[in-house]
């Protein structure tokens, strides 16, 4: 089977108890943490920042931390989110007017660097900047919310991205962000995905384990 990640949306944890949330899917089997930041700017909500980031590692996670830049302008941010403990970090291509510059930012720091693409956004973005990128990560809904259906259009993105890696010969992830649940998963694995983000499917039920292992059942199956 492919390297299939899956990773919980901290956005729709109960917040009141954050560190006992995180700590409740990593043990329910999830791999990575997603950090979803979010400026009353680039999208209208506001979320959370370095410092919180920061208190997760304070309060013992290890694993990785994959910060999902909903602001602009993001190169301080990279900054600040480099030194809270982030693992990865993707931006918004329209949210930085240096592309590239922001992109070795990231690198500069050692985290793994990633662009994210709105559902309406082209993926000439992608021109120039593929021996730049381990990650690149699709919307499936307009950002700033959690809750909302995925955008059927994706699925068609999703392969026409995965060509371009694997045209491309690099070992770039393929993240989907976005109405991910247990009854599409496997489709999204289908049209190329390895990284699934997914908050409400997975917060919005008490059993966090039981939704990851069916995810896991899912993705076993899917004919890639
Ligand atoms: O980036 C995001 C929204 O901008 C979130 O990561 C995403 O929406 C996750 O929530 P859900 O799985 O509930 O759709
Ligand atoms: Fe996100």
């Amino acid at each position: 089977m492919k390297n299939f990640l899956i990773a919980p949306s901290i956005l729709s944890a109960n917040f009141a108890s954050l560190g006992q949330e995180v700590d409740a899917v990593l043990a329910a089997g999830a791999d990575v943490i997603h950090f979803d930041v979010m400026d009353n700017h680039y999208v209208p909500n506001l979320t959370i920042g370095p410092m919180i980031c920061k208190a997760l590692r304070d309060h013992g996670v290890t694993a990785p931390i994959d910060v999902h830049l909903m602001v602009r302008p993001v190169d301080h941010m990279i900054n600040e989110f480099a030194k809270a403990g982030a693992s990865m970090i993707t931006f918004h291509a329209e949210a930085s007017d240096h592309v590239d510059r922001s992109l070795q930012l990231i690198k500069e720091h050692g985290l793994k660097a990633g662009l994210v693409f709105n559902p309406a956004t082209p993926l000439h973005h992608l021109d120039y900047v593929m021996d730049k990128l381990d990650m690149i990560l699709l919307m499936s809904v307009n950002p700033g919310f959690g809750g909302q259906s995925f955008i059927p259009s994706t699925l068609q993105k999703l392969r026409d991205v995965r060509q371009l890696i694997d045209a491309s010969g690099r070992d770039i992830i393929l993240e989907i962000d976005g109405g991910v649940k247990v009854d599409n998963i496997r489709e999204i694995a289908e049209a190329g995905a390895d990284m699934f983000v997914a908050g409400s499917a997975i917060y919005g039920q008490e059993d966090y384990k039981k939704v990851i292992d069916e995810m896991r059942s899912e993705l076993e199956n899917a004919n890639v």
